[in-house]
């Protein structure tokens, strides 16, 4: 038997950042979306933990149990008093260090592949504390759709979109380290207020309205991401003058987000993002996507 889930990357249409905390985290008010480029991972009974990857970007991705994956598998082991006797392959689309949640994805996916295979019962509630402790993005990532992250951005609330959103993904050359970010955020915001949500923004998803969103995004570890990677600075203008809406950069960066009209837009300017010459590659996806999904559940094939 083996389970394969499907996961989606995110964005922040608005990532709002209060001072550290003591704990070293930062309060939040950060709007995720799930937007639909996936990685899959698939677990198989195996004699011990294993981890496999495949895709463009395999190389970058940690084999060890430093994966996302692999704490999700031992976690879960370890909560049922049963061995993490699995192997994890990741099938990965999702840029890697791109502040699109890459790791968080395969953490939620591992997590609900494993609990599907080992046939554990739990509860949506008991996985969502099991994300909450992997990482504070994973609960976004098995959920999906459109949450409000409160707290480190692991308390969520569920939010209501109103239509289909296109967006185009410039990949850049090269990784963000998301500790670094926020700690580049703090020398650059030394009197951060308490986040909130703006309600305009909330209002736009709701209505589905592009337009409305494109004027309400805001990222406010955006000025630490382009301090720290100054060339994002052209892709953000090619994605601009290409006719996009909003451009930001999306979550700790450095991949950017462009949000266009409609997917005719979102393939213009993918185009001439890629023609610029200011990233490695540009992906359109459309939004919201659906959390962690099982898509497929086989039998081994027949020796
Ligand atoms: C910035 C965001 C926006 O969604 O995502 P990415 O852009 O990296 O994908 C998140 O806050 C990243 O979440 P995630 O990558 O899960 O972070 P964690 O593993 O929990 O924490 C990694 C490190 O990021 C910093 N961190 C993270 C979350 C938070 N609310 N405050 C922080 O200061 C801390 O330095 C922490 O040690
Ligand atoms: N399954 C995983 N996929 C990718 N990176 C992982 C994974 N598990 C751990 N990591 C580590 O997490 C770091 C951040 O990766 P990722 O989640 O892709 O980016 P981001 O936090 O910017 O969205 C990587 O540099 C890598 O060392």
């Amino acid at each position: 038997m083996s389970v394969t889930v499907r996961v989606p990357a995110k964005v922040n249409v608005q990532l709002a950042v209060g001072p550290a905390r003591p704990d070293g985290f930062h309060d939040l008010a950060n709007v995720f979306l799930a937007v639909g480029l996936y990685d899959e991972v698939t677990a198989t009974p195996a004699d011990e933990l294993r981890i496999t990857c495949s895709g463009p970007d395999a190389a970058q991705v940690p084999l060890d149990r430093t994966n996302l994956a692999a704490r999700a598998a031992l976690a879960l082991a370890e909560r049922y008093g049963r061995p993490a006797d699995v192997h994890l392959h990741i099938a990965k689309d999702i840029p890697v260090a791109g502040g699109m949640a890459g790791g968080s994805a395969d953490g939620a996916g591992a997590l609900l592949a494993c609990d599907a295979l080992w046939e554990t019962g739990a509860s949506r509630d008991e996985l969502l504390d099991i994300c909450a402790e992997l990482g504070s993005d994973v609960p976004f990532s098995l959920v999906g759709g459109a949450a409000l992250g409160t707290g480190r951005g692991e308390k969520l609330q569920e939010l209501e979109v109103g239509g289909a959103f296109h967006w185009v993904f410039a990949v850049a050359d090269g990784g963000l380290s998301t500790p670094a970010v926020y700690r580049e955020f703090d020398r650059l915001t030394p009197d951060a207020p308490a986040p909130g949500a703006s309600p305009a923004l909330l209002d736009a998803l709701r209505a589905g309205d592009a337009a409305a969103l494109a004027g309400a995004v805001s990222n406010d570890l955006q000025p630490a991401a382009l301090s720290l990677f100054p060339a994002l600075a052209d892709t953000l203008k090619a994605g601009t003058a290409a006719g996009a809406l909003a451009a930001l950069v999306s979550g700790s960066g450095p991949t950017t987000a462009f949000l266009t009209e409609d997917a005719e837009a979102a393939e213009r300017v993918a185009a001439a993002l890629r023609a610029s010459g200011t990233c490695r590659a540009a992906r359109v996806a459309s939004a919201p996507a659906q959390g962690a999904t099982v898509v497929r559940a086989a039998l081994p094939p027949v020796e």
